[in-house]
């Protein structure tokens, strides 16, 4: 099917990706569970009825709001699944696999020429950090808490830590003056520490050096860092997984 909106269910927040043209023209990051919102988007982006929609999902009790919404217009809804998202996979439980992380995949793989291997980074909710082979299978990741939630478990299990906004990461500011600016930072190495680490050991898997994709609400907080890994190119693209979700939608018939 050829979708009108495509849509990406995650943890914190619903993002529709507006299709034109076969591509994904723009993004709305919106509320999971606000129809009111949803009502305001499709008016200022003044689309009618009925639409297509493609909607992925790691969230299902928004999955089924969203869809029963869509559906009291008149809309048809696609249910993206793992059998609609043509990457071969290597790990234990494809089924379980974040459909979001499948996704990053598919439309980093058709970004980039054939043989070198990927790694993706999304920044949400969680962050994830993900590895496709030169033969274009995903192979898994790592999941690591995302920095809002860090910043929420900060303020949440202590008496004297404010909630404080993750900032983007300063590689000139090593070393925290206040309690505020020590959680910034702490939340900025955390992220980027642990990405590091992991896309350089996902470097090492293959002697062709990786490209990296980095999306999610979150990826400007590691935009312009410099990663040690020797990497083919890093490319920062908040339209990662909507297009994924357009290009799966292609195998929904
Ligand atoms: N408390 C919060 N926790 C997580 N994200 C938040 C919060 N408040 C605002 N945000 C915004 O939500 C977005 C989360 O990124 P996104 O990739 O949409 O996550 P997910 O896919 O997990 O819903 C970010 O753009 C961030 O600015
Ligand atoms: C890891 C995730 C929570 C990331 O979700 P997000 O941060 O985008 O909301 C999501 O991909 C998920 O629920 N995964 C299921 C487990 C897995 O991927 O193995």
């Amino acid at each position: 099917m050829t979708p009108d909106v495509v849509v990406d269910i995650g943890n914190t927040r619903l993002k529709w990706g507006r299709c034109l043209g076969g591509a994904v023209t723009e993004l709305a990051s919106l509320a999971g569970d606000r129809p009111d919102e949803w009502d305001a988007q499709l008016a200022k982006w003044e689309l009618g009825a009925p639409l297509n929609w493609a909607v992925a999902s790691v969230q299902p009790e928004w999955q089924q709001q969203f869809t029963r919404w869509a559906e009291s217009r008149g809309d048809r809804v696609a249910a993206i699944a793992h059998a609609h998202v043509p990457v071969p996979t290597d790990v234990t439980e494809r089924e379980r696999v974040g459909i979001d992380r499948l996704l990053n995949a598919l439309a980093a793989l058709v970004r980039v020429p054939a043989g070198w291997p990927l790694i993706v980074i999304g920044v949400g909710t969680a962050v994830t950090v993900d590895y496709v082979d030169p033969a274009g299978v995903f192979r898994g990741g790592a999941i690591l808490p995302g920095p809002w939630m860090m910043a929420h478990a900060l303020h949440e299990f202590t008496a004297k830590l404010p909630l404080v906004e993750p900032q983007p990461f300063d590689p000139d500011r090593p070393i925290g003056r206040n309690t505020r600016e020590a959680i910034e930072l702490g939340i900025q190495s955390a992220v980027f520490g642990a990405a590091d680490t992991l896309v350089w050991n996902m470097s090492q898997l293959s002697d062709l050096k990786p490209v990296l994709f980095v999306t999610g609400g979150g990826a400007d907080l590691l935009r312009g860092v410099g990663f040690t890994a020797d990497l083919e190119g890093a490319i920062y693209d908040p339209l990662l997984t909507l297009d994924g979700v357009r290009l799966a939608a292609e195998s929904v018939t």
